[in-house]
């Protein structure tokens, strides 16, 4: 797989790196970034964090405003952030926010328009990884984070696939996708009425039925205009609890949905994925 460098920059001893590539899955061309730490100059290879950014997110938001190079560098891991959806002129796309371009939610679409092009869970789990690994110094050591959006992919994704990541961390995740409005607006789109399809994605059905244990932490603020309409901390709590599951649920007071947030905390679950590499 060929992929072209398009931004370059040193940060922390280590290089952010922005890259394209034409993705088979989307049938399109992809962009992401990649953080390299300072460890990897001597052809070390180390640990990756994948980073599923949220609506209307593009690589770049994490990158540029969580904050998280200084402690990837310190602990020597790679953070890996793709896109969010397919992107070009071709690709289906809705005039709201959360749906369409920068709202793929990290599902294969089977429905029309967007199956052509929106396969954006084969990209997180097959594609991408198979070029960082073929292209950067990064061992198999693997963990998964996201926000939001994100932070529902990231959870499921590493639900779906328990051997495949050591670790998984969220943000205010969309926990349970089958029962809120912008999960049931987008699963309706991408996967189409029928519920049952709907709930292999899904963090609390996934978790609910898991006979695998990936350990879990996932940070919310109680000031999150999202909190109880979308992101409902308490169905994945519950469903935890019910099954004895590794979670570690952090509730913080005053804190919102944006990054100033995720800036505040990202620290705690880079340092909670290296105690798990
Ligand atoms: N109406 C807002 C909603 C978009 C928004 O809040 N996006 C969040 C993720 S929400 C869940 O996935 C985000 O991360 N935005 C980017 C950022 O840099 O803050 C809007 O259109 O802005």
């Amino acid at each position: 797989m060929t992929i072209e460098n398009i931004s370059c920059n040193k940060s922390f001893g280590g290089w952010h790196k922005q890259y394209t590539h034409r993705s088979e899955v989307n049938r399109c061309t992809m962009r992401f970034a990649i953080y390299l730490p300072p460890q990897c100059s001597n052809g070390s290879k180390v640990p990756v964090v994948y980073w599923l950014s949220g609506l209307t997110c593009t690589d770049e938001n994490f990158m540029q405003k969580a904050g998280a190079l200084r402690v990837a560098a310190e602990l020597g891991i790679a953070i890996v952030a793709p896109d969010t959806s397919p992107r070009g002129d071709d690709v289906a796309d809705d005039d709201n926010y959360d749906l369409g371009k920068g709202a793929g939610f990290y599902v294969n679409a089977t429905q029309a328009p967007w199956a052509t092009h929106y396969q954006m869970y084969d990209y997180v789990v097959k594609e991408l990884p198979a070029i960082i690994e073929e292209h950067f110094p990064v061992s198999t050591q693997r963990a998964i984070s996201g926000h939001s959006m994100g932070g529902h992919g990231a959870l499921s994704i590493a639900l779906k696939n328990p051997a495949m990541f050591t670790s998984a961390s969220a943000f205010s995740p969309i926990t349970n996708p089958v029962n809120c409005p912008w999960g049931e607006k987008a699963f309706t789109a991408y996967l189409g009425d029928d519920k049952t399809a709907w709930q292999q994605y899904d963090t609390v059905c996934l978790l609910t039925e898991s006979t695998t244990n990936v350990p879990m932490m996932v940070d919310q603020g109680l000031d999150d205009n999202f909190l109880a309409e979308q992101l409902k901390p308490e169905a994945l709590l519950q469903a935890a609890t019910q099954k004895d599951y590794p979670l570690t649920l952090r509730q913080h007071d005053g804190y919102d949905h944006s990054y100033y947030f995720i800036a505040s905390f990202i620290d705690d679950h880079l340092r909670f994925h290296a105690a798990h590499f």
